[in-house]
């Protein structure tokens, strides 16, 4: 297995959408976008650790504010594929199951990724 040399490589906030590099990167080292700051990042979404659909009205991303599929090179090649089999999961899902959470409020990873650290267990209940 290849190791990589970890060292965090700070970046303002997407202030006025402008990401402003405030240490250099060494020659040859790989940069990665770590995509649950982003997407916990206060001054982008008010209150990110709380279950708010709300926020989702009207939403329309600023540049590099909504990362769910990565962004540049490494961008997921299915993402449409991807958001087109989430809707239809998610509309037979709803309309027949019902998902309990086993650990509501449990602990959460927030690195590489943001997880449930049980891996979300639940108990599905088919509603009919
Ligand atoms: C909700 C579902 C999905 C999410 C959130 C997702 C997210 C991502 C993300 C964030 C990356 C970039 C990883 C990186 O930066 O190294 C990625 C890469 C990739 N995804 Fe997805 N993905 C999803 C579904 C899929 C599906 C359904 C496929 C194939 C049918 C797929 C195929 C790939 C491939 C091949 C890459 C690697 C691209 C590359 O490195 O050139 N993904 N995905």
């Amino acid at each position: 297995m290849r190791h990589y040399e970890y060292a965090p490589i700070f970046f303002q906030s997407f202030e006025k959408q402008k990401m402003k590099l405030i240490s250099m990167i060494p020659q040859g080292w790989k940069v990665l976008v770590w995509t649950s700051a982003v997407h916990m990042d206060p001054e982008i979404y008010p209150n990110p650790k709380e279950f708010l659909l709300s926020i989702w009205n009207d939403f329309i991303p600023k540049a590099g504010a909504f990362l769910p599929f990565s962004t540049g090179s490494s961008t997921c090649p299915r993402a449409d594929l991807a958001k087109l089999e989430v809707t239809i999961f998610l509309h037979y899902f709803l309309l027949n199951y019902k998902l309990v959470q086993l650990n509501p409020g449990g602990p959460v990873n927030y690195f590489p990724s943001l997880d449930p650290a049980d891996n979300c267990l639940a108990k599905i209940i088919k509603i009919r």
